[in-house]
């Protein structure tokens, strides 16, 4: 395990608090353009479309990934396709694009919530040019808005966890998934909460899992942090256990793709067995995400929409084979964390402490 006194260097702060060098995704009026994640870290590789269609197959294919991402590349789709909509049938072309695009994964709720919100506005729009400018002005500003909310959250995430009074020890996280500038607006959502705490010289060090099968955590979150200076140590999900024996992780740091009325959270695969673990080891469990992450609409877990990708995502990597061939494989990409087993939701609307229904009501209504 790294030893963090002996990279010293590792702990200088970020100079620019969003990360800049890292974005998942850039809006260029006409087109918008995906570094596709299925590459890195092998490639940066930039996708440029200029339809909803290819918005909704990039989304289903993972090029770009995470609930908050999602949304926001889905409300950039919506005005694509207005600016590709024509003749008196142009609203219906629209909402057209928008089913197609509500078609492309079905667990992160920011995605529905992003394309209702441009439903809305497409509604209230009596011209085509309108339509355009408006629908654009709505995704730049769930765009914008994300960024915002991960700054928040972080400010937030310290003050639950004591940290933020200036006299504190650094400490050390285990994080799963990818929940960094790939996976939102930018920042990150748990990992902006470690972001802004190696920015305070309060973090010792960040355990990745690198989350199997797609390798989100090996692939681009370790990625993400050694770009930053952040300092990482990689394992295999399967060591978490061994890993929080030692006594070191104080903090299991994750995301959420929905949260439900009762405060159950739905993430990554793998996520439900770190918060069992989390309470054996009497370590912090804190689910990070914007309040477009939450589906109050939703009375608990067991509503929601688990997606289960192509087996050959298990079976093998890239081409090769990692299993016999054709061997059944139960490949579900999203888990159930009961709230009675998390300790804190941070949103940008303030925490939940031991979420429940009442917890949950009284922040979202
Ligand atoms: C800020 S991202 C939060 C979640 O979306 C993240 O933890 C996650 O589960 C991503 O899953 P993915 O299948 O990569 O889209």
């Amino acid at each position: 395990m790294n030893n963090p006194k002996e990279s010293p260097s590792l702990h200088t702060p970020c100079s620019d608090p969003r990360s800049a060098g890292t974005v998942a995704l850039r809006w260029q009026g006409a087109r918008l353009e995906l570094l596709d994640q299925r590459l890195l870290p092998a490639q940066e590789h930039w996708i440029t479309l200029e339809t909803a269609a290819g918005v909704a197959q990039s989304i289903h294919d993972m090029v770009v990934r995470g609930a908050p991402a999602i949304g926001i590349s889905a409300a950039y789709g919506v005005a694509l396709a207005a600016r590709k909509a024509e003749g008196d049938d142009w609203q219906a072309e629209v909402k057209m694009a928008i089913r197609e695009l509500a078609a492309s994964r079905p667990t992160a709720v920011n995605l529905f919530w992003a394309l209702q919100r441009m439903e809305r506005v497409l509604e209230g729009c009596v011209a085509l040019d309108e339509a355009r400018q408006r629908l654009e002005g709505e995704a730049v500003a769930i765009h914008e808005e994300d960024l915002a909310a991960n700054l928040a959250m972080a400010d937030h995430a310290l003050e639950a966890m004591g940290l933020s009074s200036g006299n504190s020890s650094p400490v050390s996280v285990l994080t799963h998934c990818n929940t960094g500038a790939l996976a939102t607006g930018g920042y990150g959502t748990a990992l902006g909460v470690i972001r802004r705490l190696h920015e305070k010289q309060l973090l010792k060090q960040v355990y990745a899992d690198e989350t199997r099968p797609w390798l989100q955590g090996s692939r681009l979150t370790a990625w993400e942090l050694v770009r930053d200076g952040i300092p990482v140590t990689l394992n295999a999900d399967g060591a978490a256990a061994a890993i929080l024996a030692t006594g070191e992780v104080r903090w299991i740091i994750v995301g959420a793709d929905r949260i439900t009325a009762n405060g159950d959270v739905a993430n990554k695969i793998g996520t439900y067995s770190l918060a069992v673990l989390a309470r054996h080891h009497k370590v912090g469990f804190m689910v990070v995400a914007p309040s477009s992450t939450v589906d109050m609409a939703l009375k608990s877990g067991a509503e929601i929409p688990i997606e289960e990708r192509d087996g050959k995502e298990v079976r093998e990597i890239r081409g090769i084979a990692l299993a016999p061939e054709g061997v059944p494989v139960f490949n579900p990409v999203f888990d159930v964390t009961p709230a009675n087993l998390i300790d804190l939701i941070v949103t940008e609307k303030g925490v939940v402490q031991n979420p429940g229904t009442s917890g949950m009501h009284g922040l979202f209504g």
